[in-house]
């Protein structure tokens, strides 16, 4: 990762350049103006990829409504209606693969017509799965190789191979955008597609690390809750013969405000990565705001928002929220950097993501064949992680043939989960990351009854990269 970042002006763009690579600030509108939209209504100012508001071709992007909804105008009208029927039928539906996805996706509120700019549009309603978070860092990462469903066009085909060509060829997945509050630098900065199409083999870890500020020390809190959720969703794909999913989405997502307090607690600040034996120490011992602290916050910090925009956020905070200066262009912001692993290192991680997975598919396995599976309200990750975790413990058994080499991280691994259990407070079955399925415009019904395996190697793939971060602790 490189050790400077900075921002300048280029025809009239936010330029920067991050881990060597040049890319636009991302704005979900790039218009002067904003559309006229109905009172109560305001454009999902977090959006972090996917159609945006653009006066040249009248596209229009995600909105939200002050009841806590987005809504998803609808611009195709078969991929529309195509997602539109996805969320009815999973809001019905009783069969148990469906129910557990229900547990998986935003929670779907209907459809309605919204007036844009005088024109009548039909939007898909659905929970803000932002909403909790004060400052939220969300990652969109598209999962597949394949990106345009059974009906797609050849020209179709065609453009769609040829984007994100490096990340996806390399994991079955890419990184179309994502929003970060950066601990070392006090500033939001959004990265879009411009930047993502660039990633290739070895840059997507720097952007992974990037979006978990691991310049500030990567926390294994974070990486586990993500991965806790991320692993009950491959428990499920592995298992899933009903829906065959393209060009969907994971948006990862975590509140940077629990990550500071988390930082603190552990190191004292924010500004310097953690040493390896602090952070396994203490990186559990978060401080932790019972629900009523949180919300207060929230609803503080809320009734103040001023629309969060790049350099308008220092990272400092009081008990009353952020600290927000006057956004400055030009600006400079440096960032210490990360140590790049060794190639050799970069090879060993793959083999411990692979073990690990080995290890949950196996795991996972026997919960499939288990008489009497946890019931679906349990694995519902709606309001704690405690259960994922106490599931993690389980199918990381410590009874799986682990390579020599990498037994004592893994031991690590294995207690740091165990410790998240036994160390549970109250207050921290509250969720600060987590991960959501969305955009099922290119989803369909299965009709051979087998593994989704275009979804599941992205998943596989996403997932044993982030496990091979625990090598960087
Ligand atoms: N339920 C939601 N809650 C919060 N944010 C959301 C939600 N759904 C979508 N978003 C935001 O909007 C972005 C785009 O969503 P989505 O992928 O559904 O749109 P799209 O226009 O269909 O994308 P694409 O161009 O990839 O087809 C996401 O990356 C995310 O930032
Ligand atoms: O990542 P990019 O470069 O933004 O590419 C877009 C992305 O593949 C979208 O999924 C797709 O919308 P659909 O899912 O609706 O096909 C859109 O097609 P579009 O330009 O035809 O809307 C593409 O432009």
């Amino acid at each position: 990762m490189s050790a400077t970042v900075f921002v300048r002006k280029k025809d009239s763009e936010n330029v920067l350049k991050m881990n060597g690579i040049n890319a636009k600030l991302y704005r979900p509108c790039d218009c002067s103006e904003g559309p006229l939209l109905p009172p109560g209504i305001t454009v999902l100012d977090n959006q972090v990829a996917g159609h945006s508001f653009t006066k040249a071709d009248s596209s229009l992007g995600i909105l939200k409504h002050t009841d806590g909804s987005v809504l998803k105008p609808i611009l195709k009208p078969g991929p529309g209606a195509r997602e539109i029927q996805f969320y009815k039928n999973l809001q019905q539906a009783t069969d148990p693969v469906s129910v557990e996805l229900r547990g998986f996706v935003p929670e779907f509120r209907g459809t309605t017509t919204v007036t844009v700019n005088g024109r009548d549009v039909e939007c898909i309603v659905l929970e803000n799965v932002t909403n909790e978070f004060v400052e939220p860092c969300i990652m969109d990462i598209k999962i597949g190789r394949q990106t345009w469903d059974p009906e797609a066009s050849s020209d179709k085909i065609e453009t769609e191979k040829a984007k994100y060509a490096d990340s996806r060829k390399e994991y079955g997945f890419c990184i179309p955008g994502f929003q970060v509050y950066r601990m070392s630098t006090g500033k939001v900065i959004r990265l879009g597609k411009d930047y993502g199409k660039k990633l290739n083999k070895e840059t997507i870890k720097d952007a992974l690390k990037l979006f978990l500020n691991a310049d500030s020390g990567l926390n294994r809190h974070l990486l586990l809750q993500l991965l806790s959720k991320l692993w009950r969703i491959l428990r499920w794909c592995r298992r899933q013969r009903r829906y065959r999913i393209y060009a969907s989405s994971l948006l990862l997502m975590y509140d940077a405000r629990r990550l500071r307090q988390n930082l603190r607690k552990t190191t004292g600040t924010t500004e310097r990565p953690m040493s390896p034996v602090l952070s396994r120490a203490h990186s559990f011992a978060a401080p932790v705001l019972c629900r009523a602290q949180s919300l207060k916050l929230n609803l503080a910090l809320r009734s103040n928002s001023a629309l969060i925009d790049e350099g308008s956020f220092t990272g400092r905070t009081t008990n009353r929220g952020s600290y927000r200066s006057v956004p400055t262009t030009p600006t400079r912001i440096s960032s210490p950097g990360i140590p790049e692993k060794s190639r050799s290192l970069v090879g060993a991680a793959n083999g411990i993501g692979r073990s690990l997975s080995q290890t949950i598919s196996r795991s996972l396995s026997f919960v499939s064949a288990s008489p009497a599976p946890p019931p679906l309200e349990r694995q519902s990750s709606n309001g704690s992680w405690h259960f994922d975790f106490k599931e993690a413990c389980r199918t990381h058994s410590l009874v799986n043939n682990y390579e020599k080499d990498l037994q004592s991280m893994k031991d690590n691994y294995k207690s740091e989960l165990d410790d998240l259990v036994s160390e549970e407070k109250p207050g921290d079955r509250e969720l600060w990351a987590k991960v959501k399925m969305i955009d099922f415009a290119h989803t369909f019904s299965s009709v051979d009854d087998e593994v989704d395996t275009n979804y599941l190697e992205g998943l596989e793939s996403l997932i044993k990269l982030l496990e091979s971060l625990f090598q960087d602790f």
